[in-house]
């Protein structure tokens, strides 16, 4: 199945509306299911990611139910026997959940989509080990693997290279207050994603710990969490196109509900566009940003916010002027190989873009219909979607594998376009 991404027929003026963070959806989730009490998560992301991490936190002994308001959340219990979790391809469930298990007395069995047996876990494995957790099959680099729980686990100190993924780090920090003895992590490697580690020290605090940082050593004491009520933001990066589309079409797209403070990476968005040439204004109605169609080539690093990397490529191919990507290596282990697979997909349209060592490089050149193969990553289904505001005949592959952070995003594109 494929989805032919509509071409903008003019300038757009329209408001839209995202669906709530994935990761502040999943960790209010995770914490409410170390909280002493039952937890209200308003707003939440109802997504393929979302509910997985619904059902492994189930699988955990923590039952969760639908309410008028969002999702109510009940601790995890110890429970006894054997489980197993589905991960599908979420990297959230995948790296903050086998802590957990080590908190109740089952054995749980972790495994997935077949793209996340190729998605690294290995240090954060290496890490619970060290910390006393029982894995079986702990040296392994990818899932599956097993966790057997003994009834919790004494944390600690302990050295992790995290450079793979911030959410090794997120992991440890994220479980440490249930640790009797917390945890003191020192990073041999810079992790990714900055604004994600900022994100996990934020909620902990909200929901009753007290992360410290001291540049790269964390501590976190172990704490009883208790919070009855949070509500989750809008998702940023699922703005992502939204927020770009206005500098390839001319006209206004407003993002409603966007945060005035937040830990979100797609909140960087604003600063980039500026740069890029549009207006933006940030206030009670939202993101506003009115773009003038044309775009120069720029230089980024995206370290901090590889998770926008596949909108902003797609974006630049429209330059007029060359680009370079850097600082996304770590792209190779997300859904897919992003840096492969946005080089192959933007090259057979026309588009000029090499992979580099750590990076993209996209240099003008003029795209061409064809299809857009998207590999089971939404971020594709997003950037094929940018594409086709300006260039007609592009048929996103799949377009339904957008529904692991975003099942509306289609209809939400075609509103975009139709106000
Ligand atoms: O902690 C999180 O919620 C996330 C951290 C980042 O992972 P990496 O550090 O592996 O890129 C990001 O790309 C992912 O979409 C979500
Ligand atoms: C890398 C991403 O997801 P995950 O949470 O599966 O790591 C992403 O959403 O871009």
């Amino acid at each position: 199945m494929t989805w032919t991404a509509p071409v903008a027929e003019g300038k757009l003026d329209a408001a839209v509306r995202v669906p709530g963070s994935k990761s502040i959806t999943n960790r209010a989730y995770v914490l409410a299911a170390l909280s002493a009490g039952p937890t209200l998560v308003r707003d939440p992301l109802d997504s393929r990611d979302a509910r997985l991490m619904l059902g492994a936190l189930d699988r955990l002994g923590a039952a969760s139910e639908q309410t008028a308001d969002g999702v109510r959340v009940q601790p995890l219990t110890q429970g006894e026997g054997e489980v197993s979790i589905a991960l599908g391809n979420a990297g959230t469930v995948a790296r903050f959940t086998p802590a957990l298990a080590t908190l109740g007395s089952r054995t749980v069995h972790f495994d997935g989509d077949e793209a996340i047996r190729r998605r690294p876990i290995g240090p954060l494995l290496g890490a619970l080990t060290a910390l006393g957790a029982d894995i079986a099959d702990g040296g392994r680099a990818a899932p599956p693997f097993t966790v057997r729980g003994h009834g919790g686990l004494a944390g600690g100190a302990v050295e992790i290279d995290s450079s793979a993924s911030s959410q090794f780090l997120s992991a440890l920090l994220l479980a440490a207050p249930a640790f009797t003895e917390g945890v003191t992590v020192r990073l041999t490697g810079t992790p990714p994603s900055e604004p994600h580690i900022a994100m996990t020290l934020d909620m902990l605090r909200r929901f009753g710990a007290a992360p410290e940082r001291h540049l790269d050593e964390f501590h976190v004491p172990p704490a009883t969490l208790a919070l009855a009520d949070y509500t989750v933001e809008p998702d940023l990066s699922s703005a992502a196109p939204f927020v770009v589309a206005p500098l390839l079409t001319g006209g206004a797209v407003r993002v409603e509900g966007w945060p005035t403070e937040t830990t979100q990476p797609g909140d960087w968005l604003r600063s980039l566009v500026r740069e890029l040439g549009a207006e933006v204004r940030l206030d009670a109605a939202g993101l506003t940003v009115a773009g003038t169609g044309r775009l120069p080539g720029v230089t980024l690093d995206l370290h901090e916010v590889g998770e926008l990397t596949p909108v902003i490529a797609a974006l630049l191919c429209f330059a007029d002027g060359p680009s370079v990507i850097s600082g996304v290596a770590h792209l190779r282990g997300h859904e897919t190989d992003r840096l492969a697979a946005l080089a192959t997909e933007l090259g057979a349209l026309g588009g000029d873009v090499s992979e580099t060592a750590d990076g993209l490089r996209i240099r003008p050149a003029p795209l061409h219909g064809g299809v857009f193969h998207t590999y089971d990553d939404h971020r594709l289904v997003m950037a094929g979607a940018v594409l086709g505001l300006r260039v007609p005949g592009i048929e996103v592959e799949n377009p339904a594998t957008v529904g692991k952070t975003f099942p509306g995003f289609v209809e939400a594109w075609h509103s975009m376009l139709a106000a």
